[in-house]
C-alpha cells in the first residue's frame, strides 16, 4: 500500500542565466520511505536540494507540499528547520575553526532564544550523543583538525539530531536529506549510517538519499527518482529493478563493466621507488613501480594508506623516507608541492574544493594553474590563450558545461573532478598520485576517469591510487597493497585482484599478525 506523502514537489524549474538546471521536475517522497535521488553529474540533484534548503530560489510556478500543507516558495534561509527538514550537503556545511560541539549546537542556537550558553554542559551532552552513535570523536576538537571521515560523520550526526528533535516536536514528521554522504565513508561508516537511516524511517521520518553508488542505492532505498538533464527520467521501485536497469535509466544507455587495457607484466620496477616512508600513521612503507603501472593502496580508515599520496607529494610532511623517480633521489622530509611538480609529479587530493581547486576562480584559471608559466607574457598573462586551452582540454575530458569562464564551484561535483584531473593529466606527469579519484563522479563519468587514468598509464606514467573503493581498484589497478595499522599486509595481483578479495583482505587485515607484513 502506498503511504501518504511527506513531501511533494511539482513543476520545479531552475535556470542559471541561459542554462536550465531543472525543468518541470516532480518528486514525491512517502512517510517512512528512503527515496533515492539519482542522476549523472550535472543532472540537477544538488540544485533541487539547494532549493529545498532555501539556498536557491526556483523559477515561479513550482509547488511544495509538506505533510498536506502547501509551503510557499522560495523558502527563506533557515526555514527548513521549522519545517522539520535537515541536510547533509556535499560540502558538509561545517565551520572548520569551530569545535564539534559548537558545530552540532549551532542549529539549536539558531532556533532557540538562549541568553547564555552552558558550554561545559553542551560538551557533555554532545559527548553522550557521539557515544550513542558509537563514534570515538572528541567533541572539543576543531573540525579543521578532524580527518575527512570524521567531519562527514559529525555532519551526519548533526542532521540526525535535527530530524530527531523535529520528530519529537511534530509527532514523527521529519525529513532527512543526504546529498552524497558516503564517498568519504569507509564501509563500516556506511553500514552505521544505513542503520541510523533505517531507525529513522521506522519511526516514520523520510529520507532523501543522493548517491552515485548503485549498490548503496539498491541496499537502502525503497524507491528512487532519476533525473536526466534536469528532467525526471523515471521513478522506480528498488526491489523490482536490477542494477543494470538503474544504470541504464541514469545514463540513458546500457554500459558494460570497465576493464583497463594497459595491463602488461611490469618488467622493471625501478621507475618509482618509495623506501621507508613514515607519516602520522604509516610506518616504514616501501614499494616500487614500473612506468605504466597502476598501483592501488587500500585498507580500512585509520590504516594509514590514505596519507601516502600526500606524503610523497609533500602536501603533508613525511617523518622519514626516500623517493626515487628514474634514479633521482629525494628525501621525503624535504618534499614540497613545488619540488614535486618539478620532479614530474601530479597529485589529485580527495578534498576537491578544499585542497585541489579554487572554487571562486574560473575553470580556465583552475586548469592552467600548474602550467601558468606557459601563458606568462611580458605584459601579464595570455588570458585568451588560457581560455582557449581550457576549452580544448575541457572538451577532451567531457567537462559539462564546457564553459571556461564559469567558476569551478558552479560545476556539479563530478564535473569539478574532471576539471582537476584534466589539469594534471595534461602535464603528462611521470608519477600521478590519486586519492579517491572518482568520489562523487557518476557511473558514466567514472568510466571516462578510468579511461583517462588508463591512457596516462599507457603513455608511461606510474600511478598510485589510494582508495577505499574496492570495485574501482579491481578495475584500474595492476597491483593492490592492503594496509593495516600503518603497514602493508598483503599485495594482490592477477586472479586475486577482485573487488570481493580486496574487501575481504581489508577486514581480515585487522587481525593480521604484525610480524607477517609484506616487505
Ligand atoms: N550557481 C550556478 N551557476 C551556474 N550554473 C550552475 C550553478 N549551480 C549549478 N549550476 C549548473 O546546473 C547544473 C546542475 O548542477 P547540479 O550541481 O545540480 O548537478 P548534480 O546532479 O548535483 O551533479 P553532481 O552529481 O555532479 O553533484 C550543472 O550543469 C551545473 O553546472
Amino acid at each position: 500500500m502506498q503511504k501518504t506523502p511527506a513531501l511533494q514537489i511539482t513543476n520545479l524549474s531552475k535556470h542559471f542565466g541561459g542554462a536550465v538546471a531543472l525543468d518541470g521536475v516532480s518528486l514525491s517522497v512517502s512517510r517512512g520511505e528512503v527515496h533515492g535521488l539519482l542522476g549523472q553529474n550535472g543532472s540537477g540533484k544538488s540544485t533541487l536540494i539547494k532549493i529545498l534548503s532555501g539556498f536557491l530560489a526556483p523559477q515561479p510556478g513550482a509547488k511544495l507540499v509538506l505533510y498536506d500543507r502547501e509551503i510557499p516558495l522560495p523558502l527563506t534561509p533557515g526555514q527548513f528547520r521549522e519545517l522539520g527538514m535537515a541536510f547533509v550537503h556535499q560540502h558538509l556545511g561545517l565551520i572548520p575553526s569551530l569545535s564539534v560541539t559548537e558545530n552540532i549546537c549551532l542549529s539549536d542556537f539558531a532556533t532557540q532564544n538562549q541568553w547564555r550558553i552552558d558550554w561545559r554542559g553542551e560538551t557533555q551532552r554532545i559527548r553522550r550523543i557521539l557515544t550513542e552513535y558509537e563514534l570515538a570523536i572528541d567533541p572539543t576538537t576543531k573540525i579543521q583538525d578532524l580527518p575527512q571521515v570524521d567531519r562527514c560523520l559529525v555532519a551526519i550526526v548533526r542532521a540526525m539530531e535535527e530530524v530527531r528533535s523535529a520528530q519529537e516536536a511534530h509527532g514523527g514528521e521529519g525529513i532527512l536529506v543526504l546529498d552524497e554522504p558516503t564517498p568519504f565513508l569507509p564501509r563500516i561508516g556506511v553500514e552505521k549510517l544505513f542503520n541510523l537511516v533505517r531507525q529513522l524511517v521506522k519511526k516514520d521520518a523520510s529520507v532523501i538519499f543522493v548517491s552515485h553508488d548503485v549498490d548503496e542505492i539498491m541496499e537502502i532505498t525503497d524507491r528512487a527518482t532519476v533525473l536526466r538533464d534536469g528532467q525526471v527520467a523515471g521513478v522506480i521501485e528498488t526491489d523490482r529493478t536490477s542494477p543494470e536497469d538503474f544504470i541504464e535509466l541514469i545514463i540513458g544507455k546500457r554500459v558494460t563493466a570497465y576493464q583497463a587495457t594497459h595491463r602488461k607484466k611490469p618488467a622493471d620496477r625501478s621507475a618509482v621507488i618509495v623506501s621507508d616512508l613514515s607519516g602520522a600513521t604509516c610506518r616504514n612503507v616501501s614499494f616500487d613501480l614500473s612506468g605504466g603501472e597502476v598501483l592501488g593502496l587500500t585498507g580500512l580508515i585509520g590504516s594509514g594508506f590514505d596519507e601516502i599520496p600526500s606524503l610523497i607529494y609533500g602536501a603533508r610532511t613525511a617523518l622519514d623516507g626516500m623517493l626515487s623517480i628514474d634514479g633521482k633521489e629525494t628525501m621525503l622530509r624535504e618534499m614540497n608541492p613545488e619540488k614535486a611538480i618539478g620532479l614530474g609529479m601530479a597529485f589529485l587530493p580527495a578534498d576537491r574544493i578544499g585542497a585541489s581547486g579554487a572554487g571562486t576562480l574560473p575553470i580556465s584559471d583552475n586548469m592552467t594553474l600548474p602550467s601558468m608559466a606557459n601563458f606568462a607574457r611580458k605584459l601579464g598573462l595570455d588570458r585568451l590563450g588560457m581560455r582557449q586551452w581550457a576549452q580544448e582540454t575541457g572538451a577532451a575530458h567531457d567537462v559539462r558545461p564546457n564553459n571556461p569562464d564559469l567558476n569551478l564551484e558552479n560545476l556539479s561535483g563530478g564535473n569539478q573532478q574532471k576539471v582537476l584531473l584534466a589539469k594534471w593529466l595534461e602535464l603528462k606527469p611521470r608519477l600521478l598520485l590519486l586519492d579517491e579519484p572518482t568520489q562523487g563522479v557518476d557511473v558514466g563519468a567514472r568510466q571516462q576517469v578510468f579511461a583517462a587514468i588508463d591512457q596516462a598509464a599507457r603513455e608511461g606514467a606510474s600511478i598510485v591510487c589510494a582508495s577505499t573503493d574496492a570495485e574501482q581498484l579491481a578495475q584500474i589497478c595492476d597491483r593492490v597493497i592492503v594496509f593495516a595499522q600503518g603497514r602493508p599486509v598483503i599485495e594482490l595481483t592477477g586472479e586475486r585482484l577482485t573487488k570481493e578479495e580486496i574487501v575481504f583482505q581489508c577486514y581480515s587485515a585487522l587481525s593480521v599478525d604484525q610480524t607477517a607484513l609484506v616487505e
